[in-house]
């Protein structure tokens, strides 16, 4: 803690029309991914791609399918995915509602999402939808390759490793607390995300906070509707042989500094490598004896936010 403590999150750039691999702003922008995530285990990135004409239509879906009355939400079950029910009405974080989308940067499962939601489909709905998660998606294989190059690895490694990827999407709302309270409310919990990556965009309203290693809390301003928060999961760190530490976060909402009553809409887009993931040989030398045995990645959802990776795969 102290002063010189950060209170910003780095920030990238994917915008150069040049970002081709091999390129000198990839090369640049790899360093800058790897450096970023050993640092901080998170950093913002600015991609331009279509978000600031898609925003408005983003988030007046993301308000449309969050004004639904309840019983509708909770027809998104949990179905043995621990990332997909409806969570709300909580009281331990009453401020909270989301509900997740399996393998949703598919077309066919966001439109099987909008049934239960609406019986006569909302094709705007997917629309939207389907077009920024694309946008996520490619945000999330961008750092994949960079993060899979700057670490010596085969370009075939990483292919097999896109290829293999499944996607949760996860919608999420947390209302602001009501003007009554001054103290800022916890939004969602503290935790660590279980996936490799995680790709997360947010309305106007800010209320993420990520913890430093040096123990600071950063309070996440997204600057544009072309932001976005890349954060590293426990997959990640374990797969990193923690080179890479997935950091702490959580969602604190705040009535002080607008006094507004705005809801902030979220989007998580969370990777999930379908297989058994391990320790890449190239990450195991003197300075970083092996820290994980291999371990059936997407089973790690079944454990709850309490149980640290450490306890299912930790050497
Ligand atoms: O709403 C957010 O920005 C963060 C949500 C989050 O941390 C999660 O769903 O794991
Ligand atoms: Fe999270």
């Amino acid at each position: 803690m102290g002063s010189e403590g950060k209170t910003k999150l780095q920030t990238l750039n994917f915008n150069q029309e040049d970002l081709k691999p091999g390129s000198n702003s990839w090369l640049f922008a790899r360093s800058s991914v790897r450096k970023a995530l050993e640092e901080d285990g998170c950093f913002m990135v600015l991609y331009d791609k279509g978000c600031y004409e898609l925003e408005k239509r983003i988030f007046s879906s993301m308000k449309e399918v969050f004004d639904l009355p309840t019983e509708t939400k909770m027809r998104n079950k949990y179905e043995g995915m621990p990332l997909k029910g409806y969570v709300g009405q909580n009281p331990r974080i009453p401020l909270h509602e989301s509900m997740g989308i399996d393998d949703g940067t598919t077309l066919e499962n966001i439109q099987a999402f909008a049934q239960k939601m609406w019986p006569n489909g909302n094709d705007q709905f997917c629309e939207n939808l389907f077009e920024y998660v694309k946008i996520a998606e490619e945000v999330d294989q961008i750092v994949a390759r960079m993060i899979f190059e700057s670490y010596g690895l085969m370009e075939e490694h990483c292919e097999n490793f896109i290829g293999s990827t499944s996607y949760l999407l996860r919608l999420l709302a947390h209302k602001s607390p009501s003007k009554e309270v001054e103290e800022p409310q916890l939004g969602f919990v503290c935790h660590t995300d279980k996936s490799f990556t995680t790709i997360l965009h947010q309305n106007h309203v800010n209320g993420l906070m990520v913890e430093t290693k040096d123990g600071d809390w950063i309070h996440v301003d997204f600057p544009s509707p072309n932001s976005f928060v890349v954060m590293a999961g426990d997959g990640l760190m374990a797969w990193s042989n923690e080179r890479i530490k997935s950091p702490n976060h959580k969602v604190v909402m705040n009535n002080k500094i607008k006094k507004k009553n705005e809801t902030r809409y979220s989007l998580g887009l969370f990777s999930f490598y379908k297989g058994i993931l391990q320790v890449p040989e190239k990450l195991i030398d003197e300075e970083h004896p092996l820290k994980y045995k291999p371990f059936d990645h997407l089973a790690l959802l079944n454990f709850g936010y309490s149980v640290n990776i450490k306890h299912y795969c930790g050497i």
